[in-house]
């Protein structure tokens, strides 16, 4: 039956099943590496076209020694496990002999999904690690995944740029994003941006991240900052510039949180991002914010190479992404999920 699945054209392996006995698998020869399993035992004898490899659940589990009560859903668990293995990289043979290691602790416990174990009861040779061998001797890891929480959509375009033009520095992390205006405190932009992150990962339940934006005139000690929303609603591109008449400074920096949290009750890291400038009159595409009244410094022109003396607003998106306040913290960000993956997996999934 399974050679006849097989030469109907079912690409991999046939697996069949065999209750006490594990399972076997089925195909064609020549088409998958030699197996290595204590677990498995390699039988071509009786067809030159497939071989049969005879799968058994890995030695010494601690419910091998309990009764067998139940068989109803054996079959699920294995197939359920069999997934849950293969998805995370691991070879078709050790997987089906840990799915065969998950199926019999199910026939330990009367039903059927009651009876299935949760992956933290898994004993440890059965236990999804952060890595496993995937069937090409490489090490593939985990992902997680991390909703950006904004209101705002420019900010979300300057991120998803960010991260595209990210693809050779891989991180094994997805970006979503949910747009929810989140109620933001009084306070410090640290203290703002820690609190909001907070409310984020308690009402999404899962690993989020947020940015907030300040920008910080000098000649008043960094306000507005935090609450540069306001001003800007309120007093629009001149009022922002007359408020810096009778100064004769003009400095200011963009400065960017973003906070991080693997989830609802967990630690916030913040990574903060500054870009200095000065205010001016309004120039260039409306589209964002007060992009059009900041002028980055020189300095900062030259450390991303481009033309000097335009402001935000008068920069392609790509220029202003190699010096902008936003790539600054995005960086840190980025650079912690890579050295820290491991640790951080571990955390969203505790
Ligand atoms: O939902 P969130 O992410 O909080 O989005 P928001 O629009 O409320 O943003 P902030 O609370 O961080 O407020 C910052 C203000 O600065 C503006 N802003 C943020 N980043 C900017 C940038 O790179 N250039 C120009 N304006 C920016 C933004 O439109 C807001 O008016
Ligand atoms: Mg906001």
């Amino acid at each position: 039956m399974a050679r006849a699945l097989l030469e109907k054209g079912v690409r991999t392996a046939v697996i069949v099943t065999l209750g006490e006995r594990g399972a076997m698998i089925v195909r064609r020869k020549g088409d998958d590496e030699t197996v290595e399993q204590s677990t498995t035992d390699v039988n071509d004898d009786d067809d030159s076209n497939h071989e049969t490899i005879m799968i058994s659940e890995p030695a010494d589990l601690p419910h091998q020694a309990l009764p067998v009560v139940d068989a109803v859903g054996a079959g699920d668990a294995f197939c359920g496990a069999l997934a849950a293995y293969l998805s995370r990289g691991v070879k078709l043979e050790q997987a089906s002999s840990m799915a065969c290691g998950v199926a019999s602790m199910s026939v330990r416990k009367r039903g059927a999904q009651e009876s299935y174990p949760l992956a933290q009861d898994l004993p440890e040779c059965l236990q999804l690690d952060n890595k496993q061998q995937s069937s090409d001797g490489e090490e593939s890891e985990r992902r997680g995944t991390i909703t950006f929480v904004t209101g705002n959509k420019n900010k979300l375009l300057e991120v998803q740029r960010l991260i595209s033009s990210d693809q050779g520095k891989s991180v094994p992390f997805d970006l979503t994003n949910a747009k929810l205006d989140l109620p933001e405190l009084q306070g410090s932009p640290e203290e703002i941006a820690r609190e909001k992150c907070k409310t984020a990962a308690n009402l999404l339940q899962s690993a989020v991240m947020t940015e907030d934006t300040s920008l910080c005139f000098h000649a008043l000690n960094g306000l507005p900052g935090a609450y540069i929303k306001w001003f800007l609603d309120g007093l629009g591109h001149d009022g922002l510039n007359k408020m810096l008449q009778g100064f004769d400074d003009n400095r200011a920096y963009a400065q960017t949180i973003i906070a991080f949290s693997p989830g609802p009750g967990k630690e916030v890291h913040l990574f903060d991002g500054r870009t200095e400038g000065r205010i001016v009159p309004p120039r260039g595409s409306l589209d964002f914010g007060w992009d059009p009244i900041f002028e980055p410094l020189e300095e900062e022109c030259e450390s991303g190479d481009i033309d000097k003396g335009n402001t935000y607003a008068e920069m392609t998106k790509d220029d202003k992404n190699k010096i902008s306040h936003r790539s600054k913290s995005f960086e840190k960000f980025r650079h912690f999920l890579a050295t820290s993956s491991g640790e951080i997996l571990k955390g969203m999934n505790a």
